[in-house]
């Protein structure tokens, strides 16, 4: 067995019920503390004391409506709902942590990239270069709706945007101001000097951008850019653009099949294996035995709320599970939610098939993605073997309770993997993007956001 570091999320979004529905009703659940500054900072040291890479943060901007056709099971359960914006946690944990990175899921649909790429330099500038983009196209018709479409725009038709998106940020982020624009001379009192600083002539289908950058350059310029999409569309869009990609994957086998498409693609577009890291989802359940870690395991499950666990799978496949009978097999069908989690549990493992009844026990904890229960040896065994068998870089990891899951495993788990080499005891780099890949703040000149350069000054 060689090795390979493990590179370590925590999956987390600004609503008290993320991927494990009716949890936060759990005694040691204070994930309903998300309305408070103190909750964010105290996670945030927790998790760099705990040498993970990055807090990743979920995001929606709709409520879960497709099961019975109507909101009111996600809102009754608090299943991803109410959700505050993820975006100004980031500057509280970064305030308190000097290595710890941030991942923030942002909607190419529905904002402009032109006051987007703003916002993320100026996170960018906050956190002295911590920040991620995990790059999304939105899933939720009631998001679409209440940004006044008449409806959620075409699977493929939103990668489409996205990658007009990602050039008009790029421009933006890495041509708009040249890298000695600011002088900031007190003597002479000149700030910035102009001639460095160019219009990016942005004229698309989607998208007309005519002037320069709001911002001057960030620490990484580009933020590491993350994608969680993998469906055929979704993973080309990644192998052009992204440089960390979330899976989901409710197995071994899945996440292999997964990761070999996924690899098979970014060579096609002419990326380096090393360009890029893939993590997958997983729960962790951690107990002193493997015994008492499948006792939690029973507690949690009655803490689970079936009702706000069909919720989000109607959200995230466009399903509505209240049609289907216990016995019923998930067969693929195509619509304009998620793909990549219905292809998941229908067409990659083969040799697996779900029925409703099994998907019902299975989605409470952790979602579709899977979890892991045992003591902290067999969980640091059973991670090794997902990157062993599956080919994953590391686990973007999610919470039956917070900050509960996270502090047992940095305290039981992280130690293990660190005497196995897995996981190092110190950052090694100062900016989100060296820390993950060693070659600097920047984005590699070989990138298609570097290489395919459009603006003319
Ligand atoms: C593991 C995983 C996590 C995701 N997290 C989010 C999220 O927080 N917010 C969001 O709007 N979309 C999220 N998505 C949706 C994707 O980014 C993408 O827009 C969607 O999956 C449709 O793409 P696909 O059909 O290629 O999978 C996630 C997808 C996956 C697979």
């Amino acid at each position: 067995m060689n090795n390979k570091r493990i590179y370590l999320n925590a999956f987390v979004m600004n609503t008290p019920g993320h991927m494990s529905a009716g949890l936060w009703t759990h005694p040691d659940n204070d994930a309903s503390g998300y309305r408070k500054s103190e909750y964010w900072i105290k996670l945030a040291r927790l998790l760099e004391k705990g040498r993970f890479d990055a807090v990743f943060l979920a995001d929606v901007l709709g409520t879960y409506d497709v099961y019975r056709g109507s909101r009111d099971p996600a809102v009754r359960r608090g299943a991803q709902a109410p959700v505050n914006d993820p975006s100004y946690i980031v500057p509280l944990m970064s305030a308190v942590t000097n290595h710890l990175g941030f991942g923030l899921t942002a909607s190419v649909t529905h904002e402009h990239p032109y006051t987007f790429a703003r916002r993320m330099t100026t996170l960018d500038h906050l956190t002295n270069g911590r920040v991620g983009w995990n790059i999304v196209t939105s899933y939720l018709n009631s998001a679409a709706v209440n940004i006044g479409l008449d409806k959620q725009i075409g699977h493929d038709e939103r990668y489409d945007i996205a990658q007009e998106y990602l050039e008009v940020c790029y421009k933006l982020w890495e041509e708009s101001w040249e890298e000695d624009a600011v002088v900031a001379d007190k003597e002479t009192g000149i700030y910035a000097n102009p001639e460095k600083v160019h219009d990016i002539h942005h004229e698309g289908k989607y998208y007309k951008v005519p002037g320069a950058h709001l911002s001057e350059p960030s620490p990484q310029r580009t933020p590491v850019l993350f994608q969680a999409g993998a469906s055929p569309r979704g993973r080309e869009f990644a192998s052009k653009n992204a440089e960390l990609v979330f899976i989901n994957a409710p197995s071994i086998e899945a996440g292999r099949e997964t990761v070999k498409r996924l690899r098979a693609d970014f060579e096609k577009n002419g990326r380096k294996p090393e360009d890029i890291k893939i993590l997958t989802m997983l729960t962790p359940i951690i107990g002193e035995t493997e015994e008492s870690a499948h006792q939690k395991l029973e507690e949690f499950k009655k803490h689970i709320s079936h009702e706000g666990a069909f919720a989000l799978f109607g959200g995230w496949t466009g399903i509505d599970l209240s049609e289907f009978d216990d016995d019923d097999v998930l067969t693929y069908v195509e619509n304009d939610s998620m793909r990549s989690v219905i292809e998941v549990l229908t067409r990659v493992d083969p040799d697996k098939q779900w029925t409703i009844k099994e998907l019902r026990d299975f989605i409470g904890i952790g979602g579709i993605s899977a979890y892991v229960v045992g003591s902290p040896e067999q969980v640091a065994d059973e991670l090794e073997q997902w990157m062993e068998e599956a080919g994953v870089d590391g686990f973007n990891l999610a919470h039956t309770t917070s900050p509960g899951t996270f502090k047992e495993f940095i305290e039981h788990v992280v130690p293990i993997l660190q005497e196995r080499g897995r996981v190092p005891k110190e950052y090694e780099g100062a900016t989100l993007r060296d820390n993950l890949f060693g070659q600097g703040d920047r984005l590699p000149e070989d990138h298609p956001g570097k290489s395919t350069r459009k603006v003319r000054f």
